[in-house]
């Protein structure tokens, strides 16, 4: 088993390894004291691990209950917040207790935020089960919902207690849903290791999972310690987001986070290039990176439709939006941009010799 500290407000570990579902009782009561817990997760999710979860808790002497909600990104919206929270109250739930948020990023990212507001806070465990959320939002607190107007705009910072990542969980992940992780994880490469991103690229790592998790986390962990609450240099994990949360939006959400990212990233790199500020290459490369690992890398979507949707971006600060730029791989920037030349960005990025992309 590995383990990785992160010291923000609190202080807590991610275990990573195989076989830690049926450990996940016992590594909670060294933290916790037996109390109740609420599991929450999907209804794909409930199938395939809730039970073995279940087992573990009350095997370390926890009380449990189950809260289920429909798979999708479609979930993450406040109905299934206010459905949460009244079930925790119904169950009598008290501070003393914990939410077990048990699944990918959107069960992770709904269940943060209940635990976040529930009387004001209880603590949560996160038991990541796609490698999105192995390698990305199970860990930083960063926690979220989706509006009608964009991505994640109502939410909380507040972080676990514990992360919990049973590598073996990945082995039942349908190919599309792993490459949503691969993009985060090609994002972590361009944002600061090129060996990352090579062995990511090569789309042959599955038999070093355990350690690809560690890298991407620690990476993660060392930039949010220094940056718990996006005021700087946190705002690099938003590389290829800026763009992939407009394109996520417009498409109302049919595409998925990684899937948009995927793209966002590919602009963003052809972006940069084309204003000399990325090593020529940098953004071809990044292209063969995605279409090997089968993510997207267009849009159909227009400059203006793609700029009108990341003027809700949170790294907008009155009249400029902070962009993340590829220097190369493994080497990025924050520049703050006009809003009224984001559009112009965003053509820059679609253009191609002899018409758009
Ligand atoms: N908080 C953060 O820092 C952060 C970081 C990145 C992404 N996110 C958010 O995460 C969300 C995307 O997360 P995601 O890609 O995990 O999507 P997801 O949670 O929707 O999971 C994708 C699908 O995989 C299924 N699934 C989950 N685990 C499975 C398993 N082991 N086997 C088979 N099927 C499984 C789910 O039921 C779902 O249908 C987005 O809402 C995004 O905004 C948050
Ligand atoms: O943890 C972060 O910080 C990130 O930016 C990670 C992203 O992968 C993630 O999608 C995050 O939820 C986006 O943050 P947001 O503040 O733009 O909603
Ligand atoms: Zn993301």
């Amino acid at each position: 088993m590995r383990k990785v500290t992160v010291n923000t407000s609190t202080s807590y570990n991610i275990l990573i390894g195989g076989g830690l579902l049926k450990q996940a009782g016992e590594e909670i009561r060294k933290r916790i004291q037996p109390c109740k817990a609420a599991i929450i997760t999907d209804s794909t999710v409930k199938e395939l691990y809730e039970t073995e979860v279940r087992g573990s808790l009350e095997t370390a002497g926890f009380a449990v209950c189950t809260y289920v909600f429909p798979a999708g990104e479609a979930s993450k919206r406040i109905g299934t917040l206010e459905g949460i929270l009244e079930y925790l109250a119904g169950e009598e739930m008290t501070r003393q207790d914990i939410i077990v948020a048990l699944g990918g990023g959107v069960v992770g990212d709904m269940a943060g935020f209940a635990a976040a507001v529930y009387q004001r806070g209880i603590r949560f465990v996160q038991i990541p089960t796609t490698f999105l959320a192995a390698i990305d939002s199970s860990v930083g607190g960063k926690t979220a919902i989706d509006l009608a107007a964009g991505k994640n705009l109502a939410g909380a910072f507040y972080q676990p207690h514990l992360v919990l990542c049973d590598t073996d969980t990945l082995q039942s992940l349908p190919e599309e849903v792993f490459a949503d992780g691969i993009a985060e994880a090609l994002k972590y490469g361009v944002i600061g290791s090129r060996p990352l991103f090579e062995k990511v690229a090569s789309g042959d790592f599955r038999q070093e999972l355990d350690e690809v998790v560690e890298t991407c986390v620690s990476m993660k962990r060392d930039v949010v310690e220094e940056d718990e609450f996006d005021t700087g240099k946190r705002q690099l994990l938003n590389l290829g987001h800026t763009f992939g949360h407009a394109i996520e939006q417009k498409s109302h959400f049919s595409l998925t986070h990684g899937h948009a990212v995927a793209i966002g990233l590919h602009l963003i790199a052809r972006a940069a290039e084309a204003k000399g500020m990325a090593q020529p290459g940098t953004a071809e490369e990044i292209r063969q990176a995605l279409v090997k690992n089968h993510l997207p890398v267009e849009t159909a979507f227009s400059a203006a439709e793609i700029a009108e949707g990341t003027l809700r971006d949170k790294k907008r600060r009155g009249g400029a939006i902070s962009f993340v730029f590829p220097r190369e791989i493994g080497s990025c920037q924050i520049r703050k941009i006009p809003v009224e030349e984001v559009q112009a960005l965003a053509e820059t990025a679609m253009k191609k010799e002899g018409g758009p992309l």
